[in-house]
């Protein structure tokens, strides 16, 4: 007999099974998902009403989006953003709880949920969102992630997984997760992705990154 060990798939961190993931408030439906890397589309994760919520209490805040260690403006993003902090309000308490548990990670773990803004040509070039093994944040590195669209974008503003041919049409109330915790190092960097570029209308999403342990002291 013949071992191939390519045929055993590699355990995920997301456990759910089925059409639907019930939390404590709110049923998710699974559209559509990929087995390796894991990248599963998902419905009514949030309600009208809480996009337009977060929207609502971000807009005077959105900053230029820095990234890296540096915090330098970087053209690899153009678009704008801004952080919560972990409970800053209570609308926020109840979508992280249940970012948690479709995430199968304890809220601890997330690092805050960041909001993106895009007007007409912005964008966010491919990138990997976990850290290279060299920097510091890698020591506790972020291990999944999860976007959740905030509004319907007239033409444009996917979000795009260059090497699997894959793309997530912005949808309000929907998301997009994905992770990269696997033993395997070629399947983490199949995950890298982008945000195209929006060509009408505007484009709002909601990130929440989770790390391997707490983020929080
Ligand atoms: O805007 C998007 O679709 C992608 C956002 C993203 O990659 C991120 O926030 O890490
Ligand atoms: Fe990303």
């Amino acid at each position: 007999m013949t071992v191939d060990n390519k045929t055993s798939k590699e355990q995920t961190i997301f456990n759910h099974i089925g059409n639907k993931i019930k939390t404590e408030d709110r049923e998710i439906n699974v559209v559509a998902r990929l087995e390796e890397p894991l990248i599963v589309v998902l419905e009514n994760v949030l309600s009208d009403e809480e996009c337009d919520g977060l929207i609502e209490l971000s807009k005077d805040k959105m900053n230029r989006s820095k990234i890296g260690v540096t915090h330098e403006v970087n053209e690899i993003r153009t678009s704008s953003s801004m952080f919560f902090q972990e409970n800053e309000y209570d609308i926020l308490t109840k979508i992280e709880k249940r970012i948690s548990t479709i995430m199968n990670i304890p809220v601890e773990h997330g690092e805050g949920i960041q909001i993106l803004k895009y007007t007409p040509g912005q964008e966010y070039k491919a990138h990997f969102d976990f850290f290279t093994s060299s920097s510091i944040a890698a020591k506790n590195n972020r291990i999944s992630t999860i976007i959740l669209y905030l509004n319907d974008v007239e033409h444009g503003g996917e979000t795009f997984f260059p090497k699997l041919n894959f793309s997530v049409s912005p949808r309000k109330g929907m998301a997009v997760y994905f992770e990269y915790f696997y033993n395997d190092k070629n399947l983490n960097e199949l995950t890298l992705h982008g945000g195209a570029p929006v060509f009408t209308g505007e484009k709002w999403v909601a990130t929440q990154w989770m790390r391997r342990q707490s983020s929080r002291s």
